[in-house]
């Protein structure tokens, strides 16, 4: 914990509105002051009243109206509490919006501008988890116990100032007695905590379990197979677990506060004994009693309230270790360079090899393939032979760890990478589906022309997605099943609608990773012609596994193991029978070849 990270999360909590933070402040300091005060005037009127008892009968000492002015003072002390309180959680609530309005801001901003390879990296990509899903309750809570660290001074010290008037060892033995309690609930506090965090990947597994049974595209997976019962079984295992932890430590808490409290009860029984020897003495009144009697009920609550506090915020203050410490973290300005202007004519890669951060592997290795306007380029290879990863450093979400990439004869990272990816347009394999219209979901591509109707209609149309005319608002349906009234729509329609999404904006390159995975055959070729027509006027990079795809490319690239192993036409890749001709010959044979005999004949 770092005293710097208090200080700014004051800062933050100033920031979010100075106007609730004061008024926070000043109402629950003021608070503090009230159960001296109200101690202090009930001690009065007690005090008035057994006078008057013990006056019966002599007139004039102790009057009507002097037990009716303290009474006032009593009701004005209510009046004040319930008004400040009222000020206190007005003001507490809506500090604690603008609070986490402000915070959600700055870890938003923060995350639109870190590159995609932090979210690829675990532990940045958990710190932004963790930062977003705790926003709402960490830094109000530092406050708030902050502000109530020194509330809690004032009160002790009033509250002190008139429990030490009964006597010097009335105060000291107070406090003593409200000690094991406090300690014994920290002491288990602790304890808690460090289960809850021992428990956390077991938690967080047992959180995936139950995901897995209330999860909507799940579920025909999961009835089909039928493994429910072993999830469930899984699941209550790890409850279990958990179960025996928390009973063993509710168990022990219990035996120490009987404990705590048994001690506590004698030391205020020694304090309870000793001002009673002072009151048959005839030195304390019954208004001072009341002052012990009551006042003990409150430093013990304050106290631990205090200390209660103090582990609280440092809770709050290593949530905000992490929250600063990705806030911190580096960003990648995406507009830093020069800025890349008009189209991209050619594509150079020159001994490209990468790297992912942190592991110890290099995923390509001395790329090299040049590609101009009017061309298209496949990448093949089997799973994981970094046709992505190509993808990934051409559009600049990543840069070479080696070798670099020429774009019109320039080096690519002299220019923006943001100004660069302006030109290109791509669909992804896993292509975002968008819980928004279908005007949004294609016009989303170019947000300064999102209101382009003609734009998406053309956009639609070269994709061939023309069931959106059939659906119940046209353009403005909205889709996906995540709000009411989402239509829901099927694998290749989502993926046409990535297709409108590509075409919609105008770039130069046009990069397709698997386009036709989800559609049906009609689809498929309707989606390569209009492939082929796009590609005469721009640079196309083709990732697919069907060969009826990769064929129709000018130049091929086949990977190996992030080895380029082949390249040039289908043709000439055949003609040389190598590892393209081997791949292209296997799919081509699974068409060719003559069905497998039925094993059973359907009788006649
Ligand atoms: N974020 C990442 N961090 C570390 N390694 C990665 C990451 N993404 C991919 N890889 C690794 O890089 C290699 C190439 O992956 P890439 O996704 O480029 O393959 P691909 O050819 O596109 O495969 P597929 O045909 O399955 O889509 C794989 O070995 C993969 O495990």
């Amino acid at each position: 914990m770092r005293p710097a990270d208090l200080l700014e999360t004051l800062k933050i909590v100033w920031q979010a509105s100075p106007r609730h933070t004061l008024t926070y402040a000043a109402t629950s300091l003021l608070s503090s002051a009230l159960p001296a005060a109200n101690l202090y005037v009930g001690k009065l009127l007690l005090d008035e009243v057994a006078r008057a008892a013990q006056n019966a009968g002599t007139p004039g000492n102790v009057t009507y109206q002097a037990l009716l002015t303290l009474l006032a003072f009593q009701v004005g002390l209510t009046v004040l509490g319930s008004l400040l309180s009222t000020f206190q959680s007005t003001s507490q609530q809506l500090l604690g919006d603008s609070l986490q309005h402000g915070v959600s801001r700055r870890i938003l901003d923060k995350a639109a501008g870190m590159s995609v390879e932090s979210f690829e990296n675990a532990d940045t990509y958990d710190k932004l988890q963790q930062a977003y899903r705790e926003v709402g309750t960490r830094p109000l809570g530092v406050a708030l116990q902050l502000i109530g660290l020194i509330g809690a001074v004032v009160t002790l010290v009033s509250v002190g100032a008139l429990i030490a008037r009964l006597g010097f060892w009335v105060l000291p033995l107070v406090l003593l007695a409200s000690l094991p309690g406090v300690w014994v609930s920290n002491r288990f506090g602790v304890e808690n905590y460090r289960m809850l965090r021992w428990q956390t990947h077991d938690a967080r597994v047992q959180n995936y379990l139950g995901s897995l049974l209330t999860s909507d595209t799940l579920v025909k997976e999961v009835r089909l197979f039928g493994f429910e019962p072993y999830l469930l079984s899984r699941w209550r295992e790890y409850y279990l677990g958990f179960r025996k932890q928390l009973e063993d430590i509710v168990r022990r808490r219990a035996v120490w506060g009987f404990g705590a409290s048994l001690l506590s009860a004698l030391l205020i029984g020694l304090a309870s004994a000793l001002i009673l020897r002072r009151a048959a003495a005839g030195q304390i009144s019954v208004g001072d009693f009341s002052v012990f009697i009551l006042g003990i009920a409150q430093v013990q609550g304050t106290v631990s309230g205090f200390l209660n506090g103090l582990s609280g915020i440092y809770q709050n203050l290593l949530y905000m270790r992490n929250l600063f410490g990705f806030l911190e973290l580096p960003d990648r300005d995406l507009d830093a360079g020069e800025t890349w202007t008009g189209s991209i004519e050619t594509i150079e890669f020159q001994d490209v090899g990468f790297r992912y951060p942190l592991t110890d592997r290099d995923v390509l290795n001395g790329v090299n393939f040049t590609v101009t306007r009017g061309q298209a380029l496949a990448l093949v290879g089997e799973n994981g032979a970094g046709k992505t990863t190509i993808v990934k450093l051409l559009t600049r979400l990543f840069e070479p760890t080696s070798g670099r990439i020429l774009l019109n004869g320039l080096d690519a990272t002299r220019f923006s990478p943001r100004s660069v990816q302006r030109e290109m347009s791509i669909i992804f394999q896993d292509f975002g589906q968008y819980q928004m219209t279908v005007q949004d979901n294609v016009a989303i591509a170019e947000v300064e022309r999102l209101e382009d109707v003609t734009g998406v209609e053309t956009a639609i149309e070269r994709a061939g997605a023309g069931y959106v005319d059939t659906l119940p608002e046209g353009l403005d349906t909205r889709l996906g099943r995540l709000f009411q009234g989402g239509r829901q729509l099927s694998g290749g329609q989502w993926q046409r609608l990535a297709l409108a999404r590509l075409y919609f904006r105008d770039a130069s390159v046009l990069v397709f990773d698997e386009p036709t995975a989800a559609l049906d055959a009609r689809a498929e070729f309707e989606t390569m012609e209009a492939l082929r027509a796009e590609a005469r006027e721009r640079i196309t990079f083709l990732i697919s596994h069907r060969f009826s795809t990769v064929r129709l490319a000018d130049y091929i690239i086949v990977l190996d193991g992030g080895v380029v192993t082949e390249s040039g036409s289908h043709a000439e890749l055949l003609a040389r029978n190598g590892k393209y001709a081997a791949l292209y010959n296997l799919q081509a044979s699974g068409y060719a070849s003559e069905p497998p005999t039925p094993a059973r004949a359907h009788p006649a």
